[in-house]
């Protein structure tokens, strides 16, 4: 998971089944998983999703339809019971390898509080024993990018809730990732706060060139930020339904103050309304 990024192989016309639609390579490709817990649990039944390079997906689904667990059998920080997790032509074990790095960031910012925002930064090449004189313009670079430039000698404490998930934002920037895990990384910030992050993602993830699975219960944040919405179930943790945002890049408040976009949002809440009854 750790391993230094480098160029992925040129994308091909082909994937494993065939054609590719619209010729979008598969980054990640879950088939037929299931998870089911040591309690008995079924958290996931029969789990297909193919994630493409440069989607954005997002996973919505009320609690406890699996979606932490889904992406944490993305990250190999659990196994699925059954099925396959593949990514593109190579088993899920290649991840760290070259062109297979990929970040996770969590629902709160879980940076070290006794440590300035740098070295909180700095952590993952730390643990990658990479040079101080490497190590630290890519942390200026990743701070610079998330709007915390000046802020890199302050403690967590001294920061907002908001500037304290840039700040975690920014230490997954660092390790130069091709695929983005967040796990609801927005729930607990206010919703200017959520809107504002919600646009450095994706102008982070146009240029950073990303692909992103997204973890939100909020059908606004979902339908404002995805190019593909998930829609999950409950008891069994399953997809119900796919929803294609067709919006263009880039989104902003033209595009939240749209019909389009209250089109959308209406849709996304229909789908979960018929989930969660
Ligand atoms: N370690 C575990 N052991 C047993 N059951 C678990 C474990 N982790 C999750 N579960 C159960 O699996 C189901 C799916 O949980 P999961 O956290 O993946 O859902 P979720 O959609 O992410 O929920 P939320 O939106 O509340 O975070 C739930 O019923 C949960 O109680």
């Amino acid at each position: 998971m750790d391993a230094e990024t480098q160029t992925s192989p040129e994308p091909t016309a082909q994937a494993p089944g065939g054609p590719v639609p619209g010729g979008k390579r598969p980054v990640v490709d879950i088939s037929q998983v299931d998870k089911v817990y040591g309690n008995e649990t079924r958290a996931l039944d029969q789990v297909d999703l193919t994630v493409r390079e440069g989607d954005f997906i997002s996973l919505l689904g009320p609690s406890g339809c699996g979606k932490s667990t889904l992406l944490r059998i993305v990250a190999g920080l659990s196994k699925a019971t059954s099925g396959e997790v593949k990514w593109w032509e190579q088993d899920y074990g290649v991840v760290g390898q070259p062109g297979r790095e990929l970040c996770f960031v969590f629902q709160s910012p879980t940076l070290m509080p006794w440590a300035r925002l740098d070295k909180n930064v700095r952590l993952p090449l730390d643990l990658k024993h990479v040079k101080k004189s490497e190590s630290m313009p890519k942390v200026r670079d990743a701070l610079t990018m998330v709007g915390l430039g000046d802020f890199e000698g302050a403690y967590p404490r001294e920061l907002s809730g908001g500037m304290q998930m840039r700040a975690s934002i920014a230490r997954a920037l660092v390790t130069e990732p091709s695929l983005c895990l967040m796990d609801e990384p927005f729930g607990a910030l206010d919703e200017m706060t959520r809107n504002r992050l919600n646009d450095d993602i994706l102008r982070l993830w146009k240029e950073r060139g990303w692909t992103v699975i997204f973890v939100t219960h909020s059908v606004y944040e979902a339908v404002y930020l995805s190019n593909r919405i998930a829609v999950m179930a409950p008891r069994p943790g399953r997809i119900a339904e796919e929803l294609t945002i067709e919006a263009p890049y880039p989104r902003g408040n033209e595009f939240r103050n749209s019909d389009e976009y209250a089109e959308y949002c209406r849709r996304a809440s229909h789908a979960l309304e018929k989930v969660s009854s």
